[in-house]
């Protein structure tokens, strides 16, 4: 058997699946899924994909379950532009207000309720919504979009106050945050490590051919695909970090340690399992 990989859609983890040589990969019997973070996620922890581009938040819910691939991950120390709350009123006012979370995201909803609650001591009411800005505040005072959706709707927002929770983030806690981590079943750790070997260097091969042509294949990519210019999204690219290194660790681990204080997690999480068997 070979694995069955889930990819994210958003342009933000896609520097890992640009250069895959995807026709060379379903001729050795790989299997690519492509969906949004939500469903990704929900795809490896009931085992329809083996390994993926996952939210970091669950990563924190079946870290029993999962080791993660070594230097892989969607982080940014401050700004992100691509998750953003859009609101009616100024952050401090949202006290018993209503926000609309998209249905897409695990990690940066919860990064908003801990921001609100810990950094703004702001108490709200949430409802889970498809993401579409207009619908969302028809019926609520402010809206969370991540991703590609968050990009579109900035460009139309110039009546809404915007945040941007990386740099929220940042500003209250001086540390960088990470969205995303690859993670992969412990089962097929036993069962299939070659075949985990080999994607894995795929993914950080197409990332460096990413980053060595200053994500000019990706910025074309995503201008034909979701408008702006080139300029912005090969600035967008390289203002994320794509390497999983100390300090994303601190800022991780420090959001799971909100994350468990306030009740968004069932168990603690100090450190993050790693797979160690790569050889490079
Ligand atoms: C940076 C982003 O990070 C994404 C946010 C995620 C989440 O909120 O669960 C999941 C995967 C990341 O790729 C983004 O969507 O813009």
């Amino acid at each position: 058997m070979t694995l069955r990989i889930g990819e994210i859609e958003y342009a933000n983890i896609q520097p890992f699946f640009d250069k895959l040589d995807r026709d060379q990969l379903r001729s050795q019997g790989f299997q690519l899924k492509t969906d949004v973070p939500s469903s990704i996620n929900q795809k490896l922890s009931e085992g329809s994909v083996d390994v993926a581009g996952i939210s970091s938040f669950s990563y924190a819910q079946n870290a029993h379950d999962y080791s993660v691939l070594p230097d892989l991950s969607v982080s940014s120390k401050g700004e992100v532009r691509s998750l953003f709350l859009f609101s009616k009123v100024p952050i401090e006012q949202l006290e018993e207000k209503k926000i609309a979370l998209t249905a897409s995201s695990a990690t940066t909803v919860h990064l908003l309720k801990i921001i609100l609650i810990a950094f703004y001591g702001v108490h709200v009411q949430y409802q889970t919504m498809k993401p579409n800005l207009q619908e969302m505040l028809a019926t609520n005072d402010a809206a969370l979009l991540i991703g590609d959706d968050a990009i579109r709707a900035v460009r139309t927002a110039s009546d809404l106050y915007v945040y941007d929770l990386g740099e929220q983030w940042y500003k209250h806690t001086g540390l960088p945050m990470t969205y995303a981590l690859f993670a992969v079943r412990n089962d097929v750790l036993t069962s299939n490590s070659n075949d985990l070997e080999r994607v894995y260097h795929a993914f950080v091969n197409s990332r460096e051919v990413s980053k060595s042509n200053n994500y000019m294949d990706l910025s074309n990519r995503f201008t034909l695909k979701q408008g702006g210019t080139i300029d912005f999204w090969q600035s967008y690219f390289q203002n994320l970090w794509y390497h999983f290194n100390e300090e994303n660790k601190r800022g991780l681990l420090y959001y799971y340690k909100l994350a468990y204080e306030y009740g968004f997690l069932s168990k603690s999480i100090h450190s993050i399992s790693v797979w160690s068997k790569v050889h490079s």
